[in-house]
């Protein structure tokens, strides 16, 4: 029988492609002959078997690229969404936490409920996994494990806000959560402000003896891996008991300085003995402001002011990269006072405490001396014995507070990308929201190993330890930079399988083939000539930014067979993430498969829709208004700004230096938290047994703004509501161009899409002075080696095509043309880039995400705010 023409094309690519043998095209020949001959049918199931059987990490991403292309050409976007290029494999599956959970509550009461309320009988009842994955065809209209198990996802995400009185009790028995007295219920509603529900009323817990008790973790399973700067193969483990004996300590040395509830900075890297000094710190009942090492003086002096802290946490120098860089020189900066004066010095007015670089060696010869009234780490740690009672009363009989929910742990800022950074409280509560995520999006299970390099400066660093510590697994930290091969190879020594990145990482380590470097580094010996094996890695987790899907797909094809990215998108506010994967979805990059468990998210309205009385174009994963049904059948994509239902447990109840309730929910629309009585309009469940009690009315609460654009498209899955969420930026970020809404993270994508010397670009929209529509004006970074052709250079279409000295105006201008040509082919013919500037670099705020209001700014015309 003959091939079709797509089978055919599929072929012929493998064979141009080089990268396998007569035998493995035979094979593929094989089961093509097997398949239907159509490329939304048969592409996942031909793609697994190019990535499972031919592809290696050894091949160039080229030839990777071009036989993705082949495999879905004529994918059909609009009804299936992006292509996958990671498909998830039953018997894995049936592995995760969440398809061992839902195997666990299959016939619980409430579950049950929860089944028939979706028109689903039993998800599971396909029966067990089948293990040979080339015998479950990824579309098929039969039910297999796969299609079971994501109907099951889809009933449990829709249950965990429908019905928070039975969803929690059964996450937290699962999660193991070591409450001191359990709660009495899952969540208080107030009948009118959010900011006044209380998660887990009655209950008693310490959030950081929680972590660090958890019963779940493997015996001999250490609760952090670290590595110093440099020496990736040195690893040395911490295991619960040492990290809980050395939290405990420092507790009770605390408890002998400070009152419970003292704001105390941390300005340190995160090692061992900063995570100790983390968890004490909230074990003695203090309050931990996080302020990253990288900051100025300036900046740790405005945070110390407006958390009111009263000590400080820090470090002599920091060593990074064979230099030691001064750390409590910025403090002396930062908080007044003068270091070693004895006579006439000012008091410093928050007390700093200094922790050696090395922690073996004693304060660092480059250190300048300590302030009167500041103290050594030693002196400190000499407050207590450990060996006292009071050091294991510390973790046996922590401070117990009298509401968790609302007494605070962490003072956490935002980054800053929109404006002023907030300063976002977290509760004792707020690490369940890591933990749940850790557990459900990125199967975080016990004795796994977790990276994701960060600093406790930002909520990834103290998402890191709840994350590892209350799921029963292992943080990996690396005291050195994660742009080069050696935190690779500290990922392939530690055995990392869990992997966080943030896109700007990726994007180094592609451009600056770090892959490559770390593997000949390790086969040359380096680092005690351990070879790199990065298959430890079971996924990649991704956060912080919008993502580039090439460098994505670059990153899924370095481990042998794939392995999907699971993107993770929240806030500082929210103590995790409200979009995400699952290891049940298939993964395409840079594309969100799921609302996390608890968020109910919808998209609000544009003004045509507003103005026609709706307040949401999407909600609960469906349509809400006709027209937005059939825009969504025209193109298979909405998009618009995210909002989500409060309450949500992790969401902040307060800002320190904002109005909570008017950053987040003033203006915005009223809707009740019951289904069938929401702004659904698909909804028709009956409401769910306990979300409030039956003698008080639903209440009727505003929708809390995230400040998000996201566009949703359909996904590969079972039934009707498969939707995939794709991250168009901030909304402070969109334009509108001619009279269309456009984000700037559309533009960019289809630059660098578009157009191969561009490594990242930046697009923002300016008002001209003059008035009239916004102009698109475009930074663009180029690749290495395309740089000094048209570096500085920038062209303007008002006024032609000008460049800075040294550059060449023709080049620019030809830039230009090509970036012109991208938007024009990928999004729109009417969008017309006005100029293009060609720079070194993009400004990025200290947690490097690109801030394109500093750009805005700088342009001549009426900055858009
Ligand atoms: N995986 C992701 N994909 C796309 N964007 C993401 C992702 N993860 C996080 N983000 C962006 O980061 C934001 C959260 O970061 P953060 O809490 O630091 O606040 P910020 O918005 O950067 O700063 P600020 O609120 O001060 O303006 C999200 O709202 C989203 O815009």
């Amino acid at each position: 029988m003959q091939l079709s023409t797509y089978h055919q094309s599929v072929l012929n690519a493998l064979l141009e492609s080089g990268a396998c043998s007569a035998q493995q095209v035979a094979e593929v020949e094989v089961l093509l002959r097997g398949l239907t001959g159509e490329c939304a049918a048969d592409g996942p199931e031909i793609w697994r078997h190019i990535t499972s059987r031919i592809l290696l990490p050894s091949h160039d991403f080229a030839v990777h690229q071009r036989l993705a292309a082949a495999v879905y050409d004529n994918w059909p976007v609009a009804a299936l969404g992006r292509p996958p290029l990671w498909l998830p494999h039953p018997a894995e599956a049936s592995e995760t936490n969440v398809a061992r959970f839902l195997e666990s509550i299959r016939h619980e009461p409430w579950w049950r409920g929860a089944c028939a309320r979706h028109g689903v009988t039993d998800p599971l009842c396909p029966g067990p996994p089948n293990p040979n994955p080339s015998t479950t065809p990824t579309l098929s209209p039969a039910p297999t494990p796969m299609s079971g198990w994501l109907c099951g996802w889809r009933v449990l995400q829709a249950a965990s806000w429908e019905d928070p009185e039975a969803f929690w009790p059964a996450a937290l028995r699962t999660l193991g959560v070591a409450f001191s007295r359990p709660p009495a219920r899952a969540l208080q509603l107030h009948p009118a402000d959010p900011d006044r529900c209380t998660w887990l009323p009655g209950c008693r817990l310490n959030i950081a003896a929680a972590a660090l008790t958890c019963p779940r973790a493997p015996p001999g399973c250490p609760a952090l891996l670290w590595a110093p700067d440099g020496r990736p193969g040195q690893l040395v483990a911490v295991g619960r008991g040492e990290l809980a004996g050395r939290a405990a300590h420092i507790a009770a040395c605390i408890r002998r300085r400070f009152e419970p509830g003292s704001p105390l900075a941390l300005y340190l890297p995160l090692s061992p003995a900063s995570a100790a000094l983390y968890l004490g710190c909230v074990l003695a009942g203090c309050c931990v402001v996080s302020v990253a090492d990288s900051f100025s003086a300036g900046e740790l002096r405005t945070r110390l002011a407006l958390a009111g802290a009263v000590g400080v946490f820090t470090q002599d120098v920091v060593l990074r990269g064979g230099r030691a860089h001064p750390l409590y020189e910025k403090v002396v900066e930062g908080c007044g006072g003068s270091a070693g004066g004895s006579g006439g010095a000012a008091a410093p007015s928050v007390v700093a405490i200094v922790m050696p670089a090395a922690e073996e060696e004693g304060l660092s010869p480059s250190a300048p001396p300590l302030r009167p009234g500041d103290m050594s780490w030693a002196d400190f740690l000499a407050l207590t014995d450990p060996r006292d009672t009071a050091a294991s009363d510390s973790l046996q009989h922590p401070f117990l507070p009298e509401d968790p929910s609302a007494t605070v742990t962490n003072i956490l800022f935002s980054s800053g990308t929109t404006g002023e950074p907030k300063a976002i409280p977290w509760s004792h509560l707020t690490p369940l929201r890591c933990a749940l995520d850790a557990w459900a999006q990125l199967d975080v299970r016990p004795g796994t190993v977790v990276g994701w390099p960060s600093s406790l400066g930002w909520m990834m660093g103290p998402w890191l330890l709840y994350a590892a510590l209350l799921n029963g697994g292992t943080a990996a930290i690396y005291g050195g930079a994660p742009l080069g091969p050696d935190f690779l190879r500290f990922v392939s020594s530690a055995r990392v399988q869990v992997l966080g990145l943030v896109p700007s990482i990726v994007r180094a380590w592609r451009h600056g083939r770090a892959f490559e470097r770390a593997a000949a580094e390790a086969a040359g010996g380096a680092g005690g000539g351990a070879v790199l094996d990065l298959s430890c890695v079971r996924l990649f987790g991704s956060t912080g930014e919008a993502s580039a899907a090439e460098d994505y797909a670059w990153l899924m094809s370095r481990i042998r067979g794939y392995r999907p990215v699971i993107e993770y998108c929240g806030g500082t506010e929210i103590g995790g993430g409200f979009l995400s994967g699952t290891l049940l979805h298939p993964c395409a990059p840079s594309t969100f498969s799921t609302p996390t468990l608890g968020a109910r998210l919808l998209l609000l309205a544009g003004e045509a829709e507003a103005e026609a009385g709706s307040t949401a174009i999407l909600w609960d994963g469906a349509p809400a208004t006709p027209s937005a049904a059939a825009a969504a059948a025209r193109s298979g994509m909405l998009s618009g700004e995210v909002a989500l239902a409060a309450p949500m447990l992790g969401m902040s109840q307060r800002l320190l230096n904002r109005d909570h309730y008017k950053v987040y929910y003033a203006g915005m629309p009223l809707y009740r938290t019951l289904p069938g009585a929401g702004l659904s309009p698909s909804s028709s469940s009956p409401p769910p047994s306990s979300s409030c009690s039956p003698t008080c009315p639903p209440p009727a609460l505003p929708l809390r703004r995230h400040g998000d654009e996201v566009a949703v498209l359909r996904a590969l899955g079972p039934g009707p509501r498969a939707w995939s969420y794709c991250a168009l930026g901030r909304c402070d970020d969109t334009m509108n161009l001619g009279g269309i809404k456009v984000s700037s993270v559309e533009l960019e994508r289809a630059v660098v899409a578009g157009v191969p010397v561009v490594a990242e670009a930046a697009a923002v929209g300016v008002a001209p002075p003059q008035g009239g529509p916004e102009q698109l004006h475009l930074f663009l970074v180029l690749k290495q080696g395309a740089q000094q052709q048209g570096a500085g250079g920038s062209s303007s279409s008002g006024s032609g095509p000008s460049a800075a000295p040294g550059a060449s105006e023709a080049e620019v201008a030809e830039l230009q043309r090509r970036c012109q040509q991208a938007v024009r082919d990928q999004l729109n013919p009417l969008f017309k880039v006005s100029r293009v500037a060609v720079v070194a670099s993009l400004p990025r705020n200290a947690s490097n995400k690109v801030m394109r209001r500093l750009l805005r700014e700088g342009l001549p015309g009426r900055a858009r705010m």
